[in-house]
């Protein structure tokens, strides 16, 4: 599978990050974010990024950097990187803070508003123009809580707070058992089911729950770590890579909600459960009476029908973390400026594997590790290719950059499951398209010989539709491989495996009583596969009843870099073969370089070459 990305030379005049020690280049210092931003030790104090005349939607280059305190400063380091090859850069200075105005509403309305103003809302990639903040959740119906908020009497309130919340308060007893909460749920349950109560299955499973609390405990260790020991803010939202504050005015002392339910609530008065609505960019300064009309009956209708207005124009903060940035994003912004962002990078299993160019290779592990950063848990290795294969088992040499060793992966192809080592043998995902127009041709009558089987990807694959396959490769590891994987998906009986050289292995299985029933070839060893057809001449001389019988379809795969790759590639063969009359079918698959096409050449084998004297002797 191949993951396209941007192919462009960026220009962003943001900030460049330098590896410590690229060879080509002068050593830069690492980037940090105190570099480009002043020292102030609070969270916010804001720096204004240039160019405020950038188009519609959030890049890099607008809002505002939140200043980070010296003594917090969180940094990854590359888990494989060596001193020479460290490249650290803080997540943070990708934290971007921007303005925009919001209409807070009560929950129930939210959805029939949101239909109403769509045109006005703001309509950035991957931010929900619904929002969330903290204490919006609170229960509208709730009369107690209503007549605790007013009263404002103190640990009375508190009391009764958390009974209603939690169901116990200090010194009722012990919290309700699983068993007891669920009973009591169930009382509540309504006829359509789980809807109201969709995590009730699970309460019942309180293994599941401990490991999850866990796993929330050790997260939160993690957020710890990367705050630099200062716990990470949380971020509200399911996403995590955004978070929306409401810019409050400051509220008189008996309407605000921190005195009873906490620091969270500061600034926060009784409202019932609501949401944010959150505007166009264009409105975040604009106010009410310059907001468009739609906009404004929506303000105006709610407050003629109710007195006391909930609905209400708010100044809001949105943030966008690193999470939020996409990788071309992350990695126009690091580069230096005028680099080619890096354009693909194919999938193997578990690995992306890169074909980084030269100008890239200063910041290979950089790349990578955003790489990984943003494809994570589907990618969990990112690798460059050394060198071009240029060995006999058209393996790869190939460098982790970063994530775990393992080149051993799973790939699911058509629905068939292959184990594959990157480090010992061939694979190609960008075949999967060719493979399958091989495979289109083959019907249930055939019996299929693949000479340069590889783990399997076509033998197996055909193995599914035909009445027996003939497998060969030459690398041991293949084979291995190739046997595990038709255990794998069930179809060992199918298949035949052999380990020997291509040309000796056309030559024993076409003498021996299986020839004739060979209908299919499949030759894909594009460097050198022509160059084995000669092993074809003569093969089926001995025999003299076989001459009426139908001759196999050879399928084989070449490159040529010639200005006609058909003409060139058919004279190969017909080279090869030492016969003039070939009747070819030629395919261009794919090109594999500026001026190099990989071709696919389908014939049936001339009766004058498989009955011809053989030149060859084995
Ligand atoms: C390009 S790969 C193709 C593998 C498989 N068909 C695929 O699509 O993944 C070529 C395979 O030929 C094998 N090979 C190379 N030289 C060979 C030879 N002389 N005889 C048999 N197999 C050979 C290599 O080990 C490799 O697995």
């Amino acid at each position: 599978m191949v993951t396209k990305l941007f192919l462009r030379p960026h220009s962003l005049p943001l900030f460049t990050f330098f590896p410590k020690n690229p060879k080509p280049f002068p050593k830069p210092p690492i980037f940090s974010l105190s570099s480009i931003t002043t020292t102030a030790p609070k969270i916010h104090a804001q720096i204004q990024i240039p160019d405020p005349e950038l188009s519609y939607g959030p890049t890099l280059l607008k809002g505002t950097i939140p200043a980070i305190p010296t003594s917090q400063t969180p940094s990854k380091t590359f888990p494989n990187g060596d001193d020479e090859d460290d490249y650290r850069f803080s997540e943070e200075i990708f934290t971007r803070v921007f303005e925009i105005a919001a209409i807070r509403v009560p929950s129930k309305d939210c959805f029939a508003l949101e239909s109403r103003l769509r045109g006005h809302l703001l309509n950035w990639p991957r931010v929900r123009n619904i929002a969330r903040v903290p204490g919006d959740d609170i229960d509208d119906d709730d009369d107690e809580l209503k007549g605790l908020v007013r009263s404002r009497s103190g640990d009375d309130a508190l009391v009764s707070l958390n009974r209603r919340v939690y169901g116990k308060a200090e010194g009722d007893g012990e919290p309700l058992s699983p068993v007891l909460y669920r009973e009591k749920l169930a009382k509540t349950f309504d006829a359509n089911g789980f809807v109201n109560f969709r995590n009730l299955a699970k309460i019942s499973r309180p293994n599941r729950k401990k490991k999850k609390k866990k796993k929330a405990v050790d997260d939160d260790d993690d957020d710890e770590e990367r705050g630099g020991g200062e716990k990470k803010k949380k971020r509200i939202g399911r996403n995590g890579f955004s978070v929306v504050e409401v810019v409050e005015d400051g509220l008189p002392e008996w309407e605000d909600l921190k005195g009873l339910l906490g620091e969270e609530f500061h600034g926060r008065k009784w409202r019932g459960p609501t949401r944010l609505l959150l505007l166009d960019e264009r409105y975040s300064t604009k106010c009410a009476e310059d907001l468009p009309e739609a906009i404004k009956v929506v303000l105006k209708e709610n407050t003629t029908k109710n007195k006391t207005s909930t609905f209400e124009l708010v100044r809001c903060k949105l943030t966008l973390f690193y999470d939020y940035w996409q990788m071309n994003e992350i990695l126009e912004a690091m580069l230096p400026k005028g680099m080619i962002v890096p354009s693909a990078f194919e999938t193997v299993g578990h690995i992306a594997h890169l074909n980084l160019r030269d100008e890239h290779i200063p910041y290979k592990k950089l790349i990578a590790k955003v790489i990984l950063d943003k494809n994570e848990p589907k990618i969990q290795t990112v690798v460059n290719k050394i060198d071009a294969i240029d060995n006999e088992y058209r393996t790869m040499q190939l460098e982790v950059l970063a994530g775990n060793h393992s080149l051993v992966t799973t790939v699911v192809e058509n629905g068939l499951r292959f184990h594959v080592d990157l480090a010992t043998v061939y694979w190609n995902s960008r075949l999967v398209t060719e493979r399958q127009r091989l495979l289109n041709g083959f019907t249930q009558n055939d019996v299929v010989c693949d000479v340069f089987s590889g783990v399997g990807p076509i033998a197996i694959s055909a193995a599914r539709i035909v009445k027996r396959v003939y497998a060969n490769d030459l690398n041991p590891q293949a084979i291995e491989y190739l046997e595990r994987n038709s255990v794998l998906n069930k179809l060992e009986r199918k298949i035949k495996v052999f380990n020997m050289d291509g040309r000796r292995f056309i030559i024993s299985l076409f003498s021996s009583e299986k020839a004739h029933s060979i209908t299919q070839v499949v030759m894909n060893l594009p460097n050198e596969a022509v160059e084995f057809l000669d092993a074809f001449r003569g093969i089926l001389r001995g025999g003299t009843q076989e001459r009426e019988l139908p001759l196999p379809m050879i399928h084989v795969y070449g490159f040529s870099k010639a200005r006609d790759p058909e003409f060139d590639f058919h004279e190969r063969i017909r080279i090869a073969l030492s016969e003039v009359a070939v009747d070819v079918e030629m395919r261009r698959v794919r090109l594999v370089a500026p001026g190099k096409w990989m071709l696919c050449a389908s014939f049936i084998l001339p009766k004058s070459v498989a009955f011809r004297k053989p030149i060859l002797d084995m």
